[in-house]
């Protein structure tokens, strides 16, 4: 059994004198090598066979790029807004749990990385600060991710925590009423190592955590035991109903989804397969993300996230309609390897990417991005590698 161990989150190795990491890609093998294997196989993994996990990059790669020429790019103006307040950049942080697994200070190292860009953080209910700690820490917009639970009152007191600490949006994750089998987990018997424990939430929703056995993830058992799986659409007018702060769904993959949230007066879409970590087989997020914008009026903002690795995914994403993309492992691949400064360059990365695709593609503003962009090609550009399997 791979079990994590209470060993100290790793020291930051792109401190030392080796050639620094260049791509998401050279951050993520740098951090495999880091990470003890039980909780690199949590983040990089997906549920089932992972096809839906693999199918996020595939998805990617599939389209080509038709670039326009001689066209003014000396400046290309990377701004844009979210729920109507602006942001620098449309590229922001994905929620997910607990960062203390890679890096000793967590939340608040990578917010303050997404600070430094002006970018979008959404922290999540499962993370290992408190949700106050991690607002203190922010200078960029900070929404909060909430998994509903069955006690909700619990759910309603983070509401109130979100509104006080000054969360601009509430982003309810819709693809989880419970955990998908994720295989390596259940090999690994993973389990959180007895300094980390989800921050936001008091001991009686947090037991369990600790123990880890071969052939199960604690994970997936405490989502069995608080994890509210009635959870429907009568009772997001419930939510709706406690809170003026804005409302995203994250996990629809649906026009028909798409329609009815949008109906029901919820403000902003998150495109999303949980980065192939819940149904496996699930279509991939770019290819439902056409439908998406499709199905919504314009004052609904669509948002897509799953394998966003390069800038110019981010230009693919934008001109599918996407409003922004949000990025998950590679902002843990950066915290690994160098904490709040690793995780502030892999944005600023993907950021200048995104620049220079622009530019080469004769975009200058993200108002002159679409569809007419892209190119898309009937098969992946290359067959993915066990490598890129975890990569991805
Ligand atoms: C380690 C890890 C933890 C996650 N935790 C959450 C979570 O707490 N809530 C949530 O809505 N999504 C969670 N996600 C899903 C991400 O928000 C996001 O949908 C996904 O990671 C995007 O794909 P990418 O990692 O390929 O960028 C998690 C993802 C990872 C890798
Ligand atoms: C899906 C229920 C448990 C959530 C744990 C955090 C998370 O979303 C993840 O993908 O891991």
């Amino acid at each position: 059994m791979n079990a994590p161990t209470d060993r100290a989150a790793p020291a930051h190795p792109a401190d030392g004198p080796e050639q620094e990491p260049l791509s998401p890609r050279d951050y993520a093998t740098a951090a495999r090598a880091e990470l003890d294997p039980a909780v690199w196989d949590y983040i990089a993994g997906g549920s089932g066979d992972e096809v839906t996990l693999r199918g996020e990059r595939a998805a990617y790669d599939r389209y080509r790029l038709r670039p326009r020429t001689l066209v003014d790019v000396s400046y290309c103006e990377l701004g844009t807004t979210l729920l109507g307040r602006p942001v620098a950049l449309p590229i922001g942080i994905a929620p997910m749990a607990y960062h203390r697994l890679v890096d000793a200070e967590g939340e608040t190292a990578t917010v303050r990385a997404a600070g430094a860009l002006d970018a979008l953080t959404i922290t999540s209910t499962f993370a290992s600060r408190t949700l106050e700690e991690t607002a203190r820490a922010a200078s960029g917009p900070l929404w909060l991710q909430l998994y509903v639970l069955r006690e909700r009152k619990v759910t309603e007191s983070l509401v109130r925590r979100a509104e006080a600490a000054g969360y601009r949006a509430l982003v309810i994750t819709v693809d989880a009423p419970r955990m998908a089998r994720r295989e390596r987990d259940l090999r690994n018997g993973f389990h959180l190592p007895s300094h980390i424990r989800p921050a936001n939430l008091d001991d009686e929703h947090t037991g369990g955590l600790h123990t880890g056995r071969a052939g199960g993830s604690t994970l997936a058992a405490h989502a069995d035991r608080h994890h509210d799986a009635a959870f429907t659409w009568q009772d997001l007018a419930w939510l709706r109903s406690l809170t003026g702060l804005p409302l995203v769904l994250k996990g629809v993959l649906t026009a028909q989804d798409a329609r009815q949230a949008a109906d029901l007066g919820v403000e902003g879409l998150i495109v999303s397969t949980h980065g192939g970590r819940q149904l496996d087989g699930a279509i991939a997020a770019l290819d439902a993300l056409p439908e998406v914008v499709a199905a919504v009026p314009d004052a609904c903002e669509v948002l897509v996230d799953g394998g966003v690795r390069r800038g110019t995914d981010v230009l693919k994403a934008l001109a599918l309609g996407a409003r922004a993309v949000l990025v998950g492992r590679p902002v843990l691949w950066g915290l690994a390897v160098g904490g709040a400064a690793g995780a502030e360059r892999v944005l600023t990365t993907l950021r200048d990417e995104l620049a220079e695709a622009m530019a080469l593609t004769g975009r200058p503003r993200i108002d002159t991005i679409g569809p007419d962009l892209l190119h898309r090609s009937p098969d992946p550009a290359y067959p993915l590698t066990p490598d890129d399997r975890d990569m991805a």
